[in-house]
């Protein structure tokens, strides 16, 4: 894993668009790992900015999200596919038919899990994936104790993560109990990883992630380690507990 420390939110946001318009430009059919959270609403803004002034295409881009939750319409504000509309998809130039979200109101869940395993396994692998991270280390919605050969699943949300989330909703109660997510070996089958932290929120966990070398799966964010090319993009903030330790 590299570190790349960062002043704030804001240099994160336009390095990590940087990474991903070169890419773009370098390569027109880049297949895009997505998440959503708080932290690259940033990224997509400066992508957004870019499209608009120099026309980067995503006419050839796939993209796949890392999850959404269970329960939620597609066309609910609130749902990941809606978040992803929203922030990204609406404002470029990417074609609906390249774009894939787990479907969290699948009548068989489970199936659904399946079809998107396939979908990701005739991708062979995104090109770069965006992750965030959570306070307690999930990636994606890969709670503490997810076994890191897992492929896409049903979770069931942790109280922590649900009370991250209750921001983005009017009551805790609305926040889902299930989410479907890829897992943690899919998501390391990425070529390349850039995991985005930003904040005071993220200082723990990114001591606990760095000062040690071990991987563990109570620590899900630690799966990163066996991965030949993670980029943390990271800043001043989210590095302050480690750094004062160091
Ligand atoms: N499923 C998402 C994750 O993909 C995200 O990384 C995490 C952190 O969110 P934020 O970026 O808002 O801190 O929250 C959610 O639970």
């Amino acid at each position: 894993m590299r570190i790349l420390e960062v002043k704030d939110y804001h240099e994160m946001s336009s390095i990590a668009a940087r990474i991903i318009i070169e890419k773009v430009q370098s390569k027109p059919d880049t297949k895009l790992g997505l998440a959503t959270g708080g932290t690259p609403i940033g990224l997509y803004k400066e992508l957004i900015q870019d499209y608009r002034s120099n026309g980067t295409s995503y006419e050839r881009v796939c993209t796949f999200n890392l999850d959404e939750y269970v329960g939620i319409d597609a066309d609910d504000s609130n749902s990941y596919r809606y978040f992803m509309e929203e922030n990204l998809f609406a404002h470029i130039n990417v074609p609906q038919s390249q774009i894939h979200i787990p479907d969290g109101t699948a009548e068989d869940l489970k199936a659904e899990c399946e079809r998107y395993d396939v979908e990701l396994s005739q991708a062979e692998g995104v090109d770069i994936q965006i992750l965030g991270i959570g306070s307690n280390g999930h990636i994606g919605f890969n709670e503490p104790g997810t076994s890191f050969y897992s492929n896409t699943h049903i979770v069931e949300l942790d109280e922590t993560t649900r009370k991250a989330n209750a921001r983005f909703f009017e009551r805790l109660e609305d926040v889902p109990k299930q989410a479907i997510t890829m897992g943690i070996a899919s998501i390391l089958k990425a070529k390349q990883i850039l995991l985005l932290v930003s904040g005071i929120n993220k200082a723990e966990v990114m001591k606990q992630l760095l000062t040690t070398d071990e991987v563990d799966e109570q620590l899900p964010a630690s799966a990163l380690k066996v991965h030949p090319d993670v980029m943390i993009l990271a800043d001043e903030e989210a590095l302050s507990s480690y750094k004062s330790k160091v």
